[in-house]
C-alpha cells in the first residue's frame, strides 16, 4: 500500500472562461504529501493557496495536471463520486467554525457519521472519543451558542475528524481565535498528527499556526517558490518561516 497521501502533478488552474478574461492562478505546481505528515501552504495574499486548497478539497476543478488523494485521480470524478469521496476521505476546518446552531455539538460531530448511515452505538463510540482527544466532552450537550469560540473550533475540528478521513484540510483554522485558544487548538492538531498519524495539510498566513507544521510550502504567483522543513525547535522554525517571508518582500 502506499504512503502517499496527495500526488499534485503540473497543477495548473486557469479562472475565466474568455481568452480576455484569462487568470492563471496556478502555473505548474507539483508536490506529495506522504501519511503523517503535517504540511502548511503559505504566500503572499493572491498567491493561489486558496485556489489550491479547493482543488484539493474537490470544491473546484483543475485545469491541467494531476491531482491524486489516496491514490485516487479526483480529476476524473463525477459529481456524485466526489460527493462521495469528499465525505469519506476528507476533513475540513475552516477559519469560521461552520457548525449549525441548532444542533448540539454532539450532534453537530454526529453529523458526517449519520449521512454515512453509521449505528448509533458507533457513532456514539466515535464522538465520546474524538470529543476526549479534543477536550470538550463536557460541553457535548451544549449548543454552539453556549461555549466559547475556542471550543466551538475544537468542536469543528472533532467534527472534521469524527469519520477518521485520509486527510485533514485546515484553511487559517485559527484566524478566528485569540492567541491562547489559537494555541490550544494547534497542540491539539500537532499530537493527532504525532499520535494517530493524522495527515494534515493547512493554508495559513500566521507564521505561528505554521510553526506547528513539519515542513512549509511557499507559494508566490501560482508557483512554487520554496520549502522548508523542521529540524530544531519550533520557536527555531518559527524565526526561519519569518525569514522567509521576509525574502517574499524582497524579490
Ligand atoms: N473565481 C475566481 N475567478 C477569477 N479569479 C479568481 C477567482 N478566485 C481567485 N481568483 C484569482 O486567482 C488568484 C489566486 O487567488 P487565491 O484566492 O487562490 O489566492 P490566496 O493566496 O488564497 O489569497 P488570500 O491569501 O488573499 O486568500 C488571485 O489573483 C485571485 O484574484
Amino acid at each position: 500500500m502506499t504512503n502517499q497521501i496527495v500526488t499534485i502533478n503540473h497543477l495548473q488552474k486557469i479562472y475565466g472562461k474568455k481568452k480576455e478574461n484569462e487568470h492563471m492562478a496556478l502555473k505548474d505546481i507539483s508536490f506529495n504529501v506522504d501519511k503523517g505528515d503535517f504540511v502548511g501552504i503559505m504566500g503572499p495574499s493572491g498567491s493561489g493557496k486558496t485556489t489550491l486548497l479547493n482543488i484539493l478539497a474537490t470544491l473546484d476543478t483543475a485545469t491541467k495536471g494531476e491531482v491524486s488523494i489516496t491514490g485516487q485521480d479526483i480529476t476524473h470524478l463525477n459529481t456524485n463520486e466526489l460527493a462521495e469521496f469528499r465525505a469519506k476521505k476528507l476533513g475540513f476546518i475552516f477559519q469560521n467554525f461552520n457548525l449549525l446552531d441548532n444542533l448540539s455539538i454532539y450532534e453537530n460531530i454526529a453529523l458526517p457519521l449519520s449521512l454515512q448511515n453509521e449505528s448509533s452505538v458507533n457513532i456514539r463510540t466515535m464522538v465520546e472519543k474524538i470529543a476526549e482527544t479534543l477536550d470538550i466532552t463536557r460541553i457535548l450537550n451544549n449548543y454552539p451558542n453556549e461555549v466559547s469560540g475556542g471550543q466551538q473550533q475544537r468542536a469543528a475540528a472533532a467534527r472534521a475528524l469524527v469519520h477518521q478521513p485520509s486527510l485533514l484540510l485546515g484553511d487559517e483554522p485559527t484566524g478566528a481565535l485569540d492567541s491562547k485558544n489559537a494555541k490550544s487548538l494547534l497542540e491539539s492538531m500537532k499530537a493527532l498528527n504525532e499520535e494517530q498519524l493524522v495527515t494534515i495539510l493547512l493554508v495559513t498566513h500566521d507564521a505561528f499556526s505554521a510553526s506547528y507544521c513539519k515542513r512549509i510550502l511557499f507559494i508566490k504567483d501560482g508557483m512554487l517558490f520554496k520549502e522548508i522543513h523542521r529540524q530544531g525547535t519550533r520557536h527555531d522554525f518559527y524565526k526561519e518561516i519569518l525569514a522567509v517571508l521576509e525574502e517574499y518582500s524582497e524579490v
